[in-house]
């Protein structure tokens, strides 16, 4: 019989939910955003675009309230000696662009044979579009979406195979399981990272290991839904905090 504890370990599921065109319904639900601290004894906190000096980056990290309380719903799947450490949440409009803006740069340079529309299309596969059009908002608007490590219980991120934001093959999660011989720890990692989210409820984006979404539209489109309760947030933004938000 198979337990919770042996559920994490098993392989991850190739997504069979085929994202649909069709654009589910927004019906706000007004939950908060909230300040994640460290109150919490294995989450952690790296806000890592405002370590990256990023303009109007947070520092600290801002969910929707119920995303934190299945963050700690997670964590509770997995064994006593992991942490989860919270690099992304909440993304103000302006560091969406700014990310948009640096990855095409760093993709123009590293495939200097692409053209305009193959930069764009490499970008997008790992930045979502700077948009508040309702049919396309980048998911971290929401307050809904989070970018997330495994960690050790002082905070340390474990060995998943590449750094997080890595431009390349090996961030797509199942990356291992098809290559498993080349890291056996990241792939077993993985596999604890994404099945402690996606059996608490939230969904995870194919081309990178770190991004979950739950309840925003990204997540409505995997798995089937017809309304996401969280809609874009936009936030007034000063000193690196949030200092008012309003739901668009
Ligand atoms: C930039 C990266 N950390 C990320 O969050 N990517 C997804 C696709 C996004 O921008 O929503
Ligand atoms: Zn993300």
């Amino acid at each position: 019989m198979c337990t919770i504890y042996d559920a994490v370990f098993q392989p991850i599921e190739v997504n069979k939910t085929s994202i649909r065109d069709s654009t589910p319904a927004i019906r706000e639900n007004g939950e908060p955003l909230i300040k994640i601290g460290e109150e919490h004894s294995r989450i952690f906190i790296k806000p890592i675009y405002y370590h990256q000096k990023i303009p109007n980056s947070l520092q600290a990290i801002y969910l929707r309230q119920s995303v934190y309380e299945r963050l700690t719903q997670a964590l509770l799947l997995l064994s006593k000696n992991y942490s989860l450490i919270l690099y992304d949440g909440y993304r103000p409009f302006q560091v969406q662009q700014f990310l948009f803006t640096s990855f095409s740069k760093q993709i123009a340079q590293r495939f200097p044979h692409f053209t305009e529309q193959e930069i764009i299309k490499e970008t997008l596969k790992y930045v979502a579009f700077p948009s508040i059009d309702h049919a396309h908002f980048a998911p971290h608007l929401t307050g809904g979406a989070i970018d997330v490590t495994l960690g050790d219980l002082d905070g340390n991120a474990l060995n998943i195979g590449t750094a997080f934001d890595e431009i390349s093959e090996k961030s797509a999660t199942r990356y291992f399981e098809q290559h498993p011989e080349e890291d056996w720890e990241a792939c077993v990692h993985r596999r604890l990272l994404y099945n402690c989210m996606t059996m608490v409820g939230f969904t995870n984006y194919s081309e990178e290991w770190w991004h979950y979404d739950f309840n925003n539209v990204s997540w409505a489109r995997r798995v089937g839904a017809q309304e996401a309760s969280y809609g874009a947030v936009e936030a007034i933004i000063q000193d690196n905090k949030v200092k008012e938000f309003r739901f668009l």
